[in-house]
């Protein structure tokens, strides 16, 4: 297959290595020029994904247009980018697979959602679930999820992606993967504040059940299935990044408990951290949609400079309730 991909972030990267080793013909388009040039003249992307040698096969551009002539289309940039970069995209009614995690901000819609607006001939799917870009682009082995409305299609999409090391699993619920993606981001930032305001492994362990609790309530309100919340791209993805440094969402969790001020961990960072961007989006969803996210709420005040000791005195001091109110 031709195909094209959206970002050339550690993730687009990442899956650029992906599919260049099952034989595509890979596409990437990146929106900076240096990267451009590194990916083609030197085989490397040292500003996202230092230290691997990218294979001949993949070739980038900032021309969305050749990254549209293709018969399949991976979207990887950034969840509040994916509308601007999908709108500017031309149409050729090729699927789409999501691969960013999030939901957009004002609209608090999934990416499912803003592309079937963007490109209503696609057919769209999701795939998520626990996956490191440099592990990933390194041949590690990893399994993810991989929705479309129509399962048949989704195991065909399945089949052609696979490799060895590579194995993503058919589903239906699209919604399903893509809220377990989001909304793990959000419950890896709280996992890193446990970690770094010193409040041990009982704490993250609880943190990771009550969370997915969480997840789980607010998915079943979006219309998930509760298996798919159970699965790669829900509870695989947030057990990867509650338990990592590696993980980005974690890292700015961790100078957040030991009592650094998000403005100034966000300031000079080119990375991404989506789950800064998700979690006020989510809370708003979530009160929308008269769903209770205590966990998520005290990410979105820490991130909003509340203070760290207060939020989590006002989260112990929550009235005991039900486990499974
Ligand atoms: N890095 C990882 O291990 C994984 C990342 N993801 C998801 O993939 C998505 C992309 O993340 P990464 O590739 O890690 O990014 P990254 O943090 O490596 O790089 C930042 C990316 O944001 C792009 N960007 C910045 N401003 C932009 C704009 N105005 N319009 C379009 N793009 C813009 C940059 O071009 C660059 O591609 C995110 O939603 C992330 O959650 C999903 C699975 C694994
Ligand atoms: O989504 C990821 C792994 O599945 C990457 O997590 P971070 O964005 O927190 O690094």
């Amino acid at each position: 297959m031709r195909i094209g991909i959206l970002g050339g972030g550690a993730w687009g990267t990442a899956l650029a290595q992906v599919m260049a080793a099952g034989g595509h013909d890979v596409r990437l388009w990146a929106r900076e020029a240096d990267v451009v040039a590194a990916i083609n003249d030197t085989r490397a992307n040292p500003l996202f994904l230092p230290g691997i040698d990218l294979s001949p096969a993949i070739r980038a551009s900032d021309d969305l247009a050749a990254a549209a002539e293709t018969d399949l289309i991976l979207v990887v940039t950034p969840a509040q980018h994916a509308r601007a970069v999908l709108r500017d995209l031309p149409r050729h009614g090729q699927p789409l697979l999501l691969c960013s995690k999030g939901i957009e901000a004002g609209s608090h819609k999934l990416l499912s959602e803003v592309a079937a607006e963007e490109h209503p001939a696609s057919p769209i799917g999701v795939l998520s679930g626990p996956t490191f870009a440099g592990e990933v682009a390194r041949g590690l082995p990893t399994a993810v999820t991989l929705a479309m409305a129509d399962e048949d299609a989704a195991a065909r999409m399945a089949e052609a992606l696979a490799l060895p090391t590579f194995r993503p699993y058919a589903s239906d619920d699209v919604i399903g993967a893509e809220i377990g993606g989001a909304v793990k981001n959000v419950l890896a930032i709280a996992c890193g504040v446990v970690e770094g305001a010193g409040l041990g492994q009982n704490a993250r362990a609880a943190l990771i059940a009550r969370g997915f609790a969480e997840m789980t309530r607010f998915g079943l309100a979006r219309g998930a299935r509760a298996e798919t919340l159970a699965g790669l791209s829900g509870l695989g993805d947030l057990v990867l990044t509650c338990s990592s440094t590696s993980s980005r969402n974690f890292s700015l969790g961790l100078g957040l408990g030991q009592g650094r001020k998000a403005t100034e961990l966000m300031a000079d960072r080119r990375t991404v951290a989506e789950g800064a961007f998700t979690a006020p989006v989510l809370c708003a969803a979530a009160a929308a949609a008269g769903v209770a996210m205590p966990v998520s709420e005290a990410v979105a005040a820490l991130l909003a400079g509340a203070e760290v000791g207060a939020v989590i005195g006002t989260l112990l001091a929550r009235p005991l309730t039900r486990e499974h109110a």
